[in-house]
């Protein structure tokens, strides 16, 4: 028997609707599989922790994160009781930072029976390589004086090591695939970090002699995105490049509600973590009706990860099966529930034991 410990953050909104239903999802895989356990621990940080305890985690809060296999995060923000930026800097950007996830993969491709917005969507299948550790999400700069005369700055941060791991790490994993990196670059308006961008990609692109490149500007790439989705394999970018670019993504397969992300530590010497692309909605709170999806989608990348590809696979295909009869939540223009859409995908994988 396999077993592996995850510690569970449903956090805010609507991940502590999400989390649960994945949850459940997971505790089927594992009843179908056989040889494969999973042990939750559940930790409460979150927005309403922070305004008990004045923190979004305590001050061991990594420590006692450190000795699971992985961790299984839904969404970080309530922007009406903590301002964002405290949020997502106490828990989710800690973490990302301080166990050195330094990658964020973020696949996105056509699933059966969900409409993409595009008029003709042809069958893309992408993934973007998010640079998860450094770039323009950064905490250097300042603010100095005050009302009309006031300034701030925001430095971003470009490391050597940071980028090329970023870039190594995509072309290893075109290597697998289609053998295709682009580059999301914006050398033309970014006069020192991005032609250092441009150099780096050169250089590793010439360790890769079988992999086909192309760079293409931020802006530019963000309209291919929409126009001509199906050219893409794999794409590397930047920290804020690779936030913006997956959110169209998940928009141009259906939703965001259905987009997954693993924040992935390469040097294994802290677990990685896996949460979906979106965020915390507010808007549909306690409705009953955010997409499960994302969540599930993301749980098949943590699974893939522990190297049980085989029942991540059947996963995936369970959930297309339900989303090609239709159970889907409005987001994707159905009718059903969070809870609807979760019995299904359970009632389905139990059928394949
Ligand atoms: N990784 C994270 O934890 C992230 C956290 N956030 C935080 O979440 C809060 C809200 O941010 P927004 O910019 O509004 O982004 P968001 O992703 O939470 O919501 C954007 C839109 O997508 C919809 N949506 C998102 N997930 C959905 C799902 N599973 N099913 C159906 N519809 C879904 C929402 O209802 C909303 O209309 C903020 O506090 C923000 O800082 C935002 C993005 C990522
Ligand atoms: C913060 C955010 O939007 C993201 O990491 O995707
Ligand atoms: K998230
Ligand atoms: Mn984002």
């Amino acid at each position: 028997m396999k077993k592996f410990k995850i510690a569970s953050i449903p956090g805010d909104g609507i991940g502590t609707e999400v989390v649960p239903a994945a949850t459940a999802v997971l505790k089927t895989v594992s009843e179908i599989h056989g040889g494969l356990s999973f042990e939750f621990t559940e930790f409460p940080y979150s927005c309403e922790y922070y305004l008990e305890h004045g923190v979004m985690m305590p001050e061991d809060g990594l420590e006692r994160l450190k000795d699971f296999d992985s961790i299984f995060l839904g969404a970080v923000g309530n922007s009406k009781l903590v301002s964002d930026h405290t949020s997502l800097w106490g828990l989710l950007i800690k973490i990302r930072r301080e166990f050195e996830q330094q990658i964020n993969i973020r696949p996105a491709k056509v699933l059966r029976g969900i409409k993409s917005p595009l008029v003709n969507p042809k069958d893309f299948d992408l993934i973007v390589v998010r640079e998860n550790s450094e770039g323009e999400y950064s905490e250097v700069g300042g603010r100095i004086l005050r009302g009309e005369d006031e300034i701030s700055i925001q430095n971003n941060i470009f490391s050597r090591k940071g980028t090329e791991r970023a870039m190594r790490y995509a072309f290893d994993l075109a290597s697998k695939r289609n053998k295709h990196v682009t580059s999301a670059t914006k050398s033309n308006g970014i006069v020192h970090t991005m032609p250092f961008w441009d150099e780096v990609f050169n250089d590793v692109a010439t360790d890769y002699a079988d992999i086909q490149t192309d760079s293409q500007h931020i802006d530019a790439l963000a309209a291919f995105f929409v126009t001509r989705p199906n050219k893409f394999d794999v794409i590397v970018a930047s920290n804020l490049f690779g936030d913006i670019l997956t959110d169209i993504g998940a928009a141009i397969m259906g939703s965001v509600g259905i987009a997954p992300a693993a924040n992935i530590n390469v040097n294994g010497k802290y677990p990685s973590m896996f949460e979906p692309v979106h965020g915390s909605a507010p808007d549909i709170i306690g409705k009953g009706i955010a997409n499960p999806i994302g969540q599930i989608w993301t749980a098949k990348m943590m699974l893939d990860h522990m190297g049980e590809e085989e029942i991540g696979t059947v996963l995936l295909d369970v959930v297309e099966s339900v989303t090609n009869d239709g159970i889907v939540t409005p987001d994707i223009g159905g009718k059903h529930t969070t809870t609807e859409v979760t019995e299904e995908i359970i009632s389905r994988l139990k059928a394949r034991a």
